[in-house]
């Protein structure tokens, strides 16, 4: 694909309309204390890529897991995809399978080696099929957690700050293959991090949560592939710091 064709590809995804998650009066407490998502209204289009963004305990985890199906809906309505994957900060392999059996873990049929091996060639990990997870770099174990996703086919993903463990390099490096994966994929995705940049880099849309309630909902409308030098970037970047209460410069 060249990248004039991803670059229309990307376009067509934001242009699609379709609802594919629908967030409505999403209400949280744990054990009658206060909201922890307060009154929720959300909807993610189909391909699209959301960025959340929100101070710790704003009530970023609690509504992944929510949409998830980990948490339950006590008030409100989440309409959500059946196909859904979510890569957590540490990949969650499980150290007494090799990577390729960790990544068609709990997938039948005969072919689930051959699987497992398009979906890791897909992440840049062919080379590590039969390695144990343990054996693995940081990246590499993301890498390996984003295939164990991506070979449900997802309609939905959700990564829950999946690079933050990461040092910078690889960081960068992992944003790239997220950005070729969603591409290629056409899923719809919702990032959860603190790095306003990543958001910047990655996401139609940037969603900033304070206390449970949206704060900001910020369209992205730079062009792909992003760059740090557009002269929109710096402008969206103090626009979402502000939100976050961080002022820079
Ligand atoms: N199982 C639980 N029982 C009680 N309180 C909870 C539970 N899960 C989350 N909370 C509370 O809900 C609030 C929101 O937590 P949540 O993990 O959703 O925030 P977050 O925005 O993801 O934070 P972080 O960026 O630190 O991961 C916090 O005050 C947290 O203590």
């Amino acid at each position: 694909m060249t990248q004039l064709d991803r670059l229309e590809r990307s376009k067509t995804k934001i242009h699609e309309t379709e609802a594919r998650v629908v967030v409505q009066g999403l209400t949280r407490r744990f054990a009658g204390g206060p909201a922890v998502l307060d009154s929720l209204d959300l909807t993610i289009k189909a391909g699209e890529f959301v960025a959340l963004l929100g101070h710790s305990g704003s009530g970023k985890s609690t509504l992944l897991r929510t949409l998830a199906g980990l948490d339950p809906v006590t008030e409100g309505s989440v309409v959500c995809p059946a196909e859904v994957s979510v890569v957590f900060q540490e990949s969650r392999l499980l150290p007494w399978k090799r990577v390729w059996e960790n990544t068609v873990l709990g997938q039948s049929g005969t072919d689930r080696r051959e699987r497992a091996s398009t979906v890791l060639k897909e992440v840049g990990l062919s080379h590590r099929l039969d390695a144990w997870p343990l054996t693995l770099s940081g990246g590499e174990a993301q890498r390996a957690a984003l295939a164990r996703a991506l070979v449900r086919e997802p309609s939905f993903l959700m990564l829950d700050e999946p690079f933050a463990a990461l040092d910078a390099l690889t960081r960068l490096k992992m944003q790239h293959l997220v950005s070729e994966l969603w591409i290629h994929h056409q899923c719809s995705v919702l990032l959860v991090t603190h790095d306003v940049d990543e958001a910047l880099l990655l996401a139609d849309r940037a969603v900033v949560l304070d206390r449970g309630r949206i704060h900001m909902d910020l369209p992205i409308p730079m062009e792909r592939p992003r760059r740090h030098a557009d002269p929109q970037f710096e402008r969206l970047r103090s626009t979402l710091l502000g939100a976050l209460g961080v002022h820079d410069g």
